[in-house]
C-alpha cells in the first residue's frame, strides 16, 4: 500500500491515476473537481513531463481544477475555442447502479455538468464508499441558487418534500459562494425515487441555476478498492 496515506486516499489515488492513464495524446480533456480528480490531474502532468503523453488541452470545471492544471503544466482551453471534448474525468459523491450521480460536494456541479455532458466519454472516478443502491441515501443533493432567490427557492423545495440547508463556509463566515458568485443549498430528500424527474423539477424553480443530479451522463464508472491490503480499480 502507498506509504503514509490512509486507505480512502489510496483508493482515490489509484482510481484517479487509472482514469488519467486512459487519456490519449491529442485529446481535449474535461478536468473535474475534487480530491479524486486531483490525482488524475497530477498523473496527466506526470505523463506530459515524461513525454508519454503529448498535445493535450484541459477544460477546467472550477477554479480549483484550473489552478491544479497550471501547477502540473497542463495547457488549458475554453469552450469557445474548441469543437469537442474527447474525455472528461470527474469525481462524484454518490453513484447508483444505473451510473446516475449526485455531484456538487465541492460546489462545482454547474460547470461540471456542462463539461462532463459535452464529453465524448465521461469517466467517473470514485472510491467504493460512493456506491449506493439509491441516490440521496448518504449525501444531500446540492442545488446552486442565485443569492436573491435563496428564500423562495428554499420554500419551493420544502413544498417538494426536501429539507434545504444553506451551505456555510469553512474558515469563512457566511455562506459558501460558488465560482459563479451564487449560493448552494444542500437538500435532504431521502432515497430519490425518480432522479431524472427530480433533476428537471428542481431546475424549473426560478432562481435555481443547476442541481447535482447527473442522470444518464456517465459512460464509465471506475471504482477504487482495497482487497487483501492491495489497491485495485474495477469498472462498476
Ligand atoms: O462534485 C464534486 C465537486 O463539486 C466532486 O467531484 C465530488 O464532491 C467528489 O469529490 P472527491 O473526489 O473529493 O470525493
Amino acid at each position: 500500500m502507498t506509504a503514509g496515506l490512509d486507505p480512502v486516499t489510496v483508493m482515490k489515488q489509484e482510481v484517479g491515476r487509472a482514469a488519467a492513464n486512459r487519456v490519449k495524446s491529442g485529446s481535449i480533456v474535461g478536468l473535474g473537481t475534487g480530491s479524486t480528480t486531483a490525482f488524475a490531474i497530477q498523473c496527466l502532468g506526470e505523463r506530459l513531463r515524461s513525454g508519454e503523453l503529448t498535445d493535450i488541452r484541459g477544460v477546467p470545471t472550477s477554479f480549483q481544477a484550473s489552478v491544479l492544471a497550471k501547477q502540473h503544466g497542463i495547457p488549458l482551453t475554453t469552450l469557445d475555442e474548441i469543437d469537442r471534448i474527447d474525455i472528461a474525468i470527474d469525481g462524484a459523491d454518490e453513484v447508483d447502479p444505473q451510473k446516475n450521480l449526485i455531484k456538487g460536494g465541492g460546489a462545482a456541479h454547474t460547470r461540471e455538468k456542462i463539461v462532463d455532458s459535452l464529453a465524448e466519454q465521461f469517466i467517473v472516478v470514485v472510491d467504493r464508499s460512493k456506491l449506493v443502491d439509491r441516490l440521496g441515501t448518504t449525501f444531500p443533493l446540492p442545488v446552486e441558487v442565485l443569492p436573491m432567490a435563496v428564500t423562495p427557492v428554499m420554500q419551493a423545495i420544502e413544498k417538494l418534500g426536501g429539507k434545504p440547508e444553506l451551505r456555510m463556509g469553512v474558515k469563512k463566515d457566511g455562506p459558501v459562494i460558488t465560482d459563479q458568485g451564487n449560493m448552494v443549498l444542500d437538500v435532504t430528500f431521502g432515497a430519490i425515487d425518480n432522479p431524472a424527474e427530480l433533476e428537471k423539477t428542481l431546475n424549473n424553480i426560478p432562481g435555481v441555476l443547476e442541481n447535482g443530479l447527473f442522470v444518464g451522463v456517465a459512460d464509465v464508472v471506475l471504482v477504487g478498492e482495497i482487497k487483501d491490503n492491495h489497491p485495485s480499480v474495477r469498472e462498476a
